[in-house]
């Protein structure tokens, strides 16, 4: 039995990587994914955080980017340790093991979730380096940190993200698998995810936002969760004339095919900002003005905060409408 302290952790034996990782050849590409919200960035020797990395993918559906170190690992275990040792002293002192890979910019991504094996109680040298090359990019970003152990926890290593992306917001809330609960992985995971508000039921609510582009100003809608408005939303992204209607009451255009609106709630109020749908003749009708009330309107979302007042002029506008 080996004893364990916090210089000479008692290390598991390691499973062999399998083969046959295809995001090799692109690694300053996170694997595209248009719609994707999220990225996992992950390192790992052994395959379990990256096992981890690919649940977090599969219950997300969002991009992933492996990061690894310039030279790979020696397959000798008692070789690799000494190395890691030696970076991480070398971190100490400032100088960061070089990494594979770079992203060029975050700005697609709501949140950011960091995966790495616990190395002497410290976030693995690959990571620790990624994270060091790229805080400028990563400040304001939202960051999600999980990783895998042995047995040591996973404290040291929040610092250590903090103290490496001072700008981000790491959040407090983490996913540390060790060797008797790695079994529990999925479930685990998925309990993590709602509890950090990143589960896909609630990314999809924060995609009933849409932007409404004119020139150079743009506004923020949010969808109604009902069928019409999803329809709404599944057309996006849409460039169209927006109609003036009745001196500013209104600005109005035609989707084709009209939305469906079975089974939608219909009569409305409309104030100024709503986004309706009139449905006998089924335009779409955005109410710059307060209407009277009206049982073919119904109501698909409503134009955020004060936004209707870019709406509010004379005249027909050229618009983009596109999901957030
Ligand atoms: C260099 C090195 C140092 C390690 N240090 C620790 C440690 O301090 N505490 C611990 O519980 N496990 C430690 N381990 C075990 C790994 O954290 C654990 O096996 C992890 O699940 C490996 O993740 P991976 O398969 O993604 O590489 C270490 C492993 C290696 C290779």
């Amino acid at each position: 039995a080996c004893s364990s302290s916090d210089n000479e952790p008692a290390i598991p034996e390691q499973p062999e990587k399998p083969d046959g990782d295809d995001n090799k050849e692109h690694p300053d590409t996170p694997s595209p994914d248009g719609s994707a919200r999220c990225l996992v960035l992950y390192a790992s020797r052994s395959g379990n955080t990256e096992r981890m990395a690919e649940e977090i993918c599969r219950q997300l559906d969002c991009d992933v980017l492996e990061i690894e170190p310039q030279t790979p690992y020696d397959d000798d275990y008692n070789a690799m340790l000494s190395r890691s040792q030696e970076e991480l002293d070398g971190i100490r002192r400032g100088h960061y093991p070089p990494v594979k890979n770079t992203v060029k910019n975050f700005d697609d991504y709501d949140m950011i979730f960091v995966g790495y094996p616990i190395w002497y109680g410290s976030m693995a040298t690959p990571m620790q380096t990624f994270l060091h090359d790229h805080a400028t990019k990563l400040a304001g970003k939202r960051i999600a940190l999980f990783a895998s152990s042995g047995s040591s926890g996973i404290s040291t290593s929040v610092g250590e993200a903090r103290k490496l992306c001072p700008g981000a917001t790491v959040i407090e809330h983490t996913l540390l698998l060790t060797s008797s609960t790695f079994i529990q992985m999925k479930n685990r995971i998925k309990t993590w995810l709602e509890d950090i508000g990143a589960s896909k039921e609630e990314q999809n609510m924060t995609s009933l936002k849409v932007n409404i582009t004119l020139g150079d100003r743009t506004i923020i809608a949010t969808m109604e969760d009902n069928v019409a408005g999803r329809d709404f939303l599944s057309r996006l992204p849409l460039e169209v004339t927006l109609n003036d209607y009745n001196n500013m009451t209104e600005k109005i255009f035609y989707p084709t095919p009209a939305l469906t609106t079975e089974g939608v709630t219909r009569g409305c109020t409309p104030k100024p900002g709503d986004i309706t749908i009139y449905a006998p003749w089924g335009n779409v009708a955005i109410f710059c003005k307060s209407w009277s009330h009206s049982n073919d309107l119904i109501r698909i979302g409503r134009i955020d905060g004060n936004g209707i007042e870019a709406l509010t002029v004379g005249g027909d506008i050229r618009v983009k409408i596109e999901k957030q």
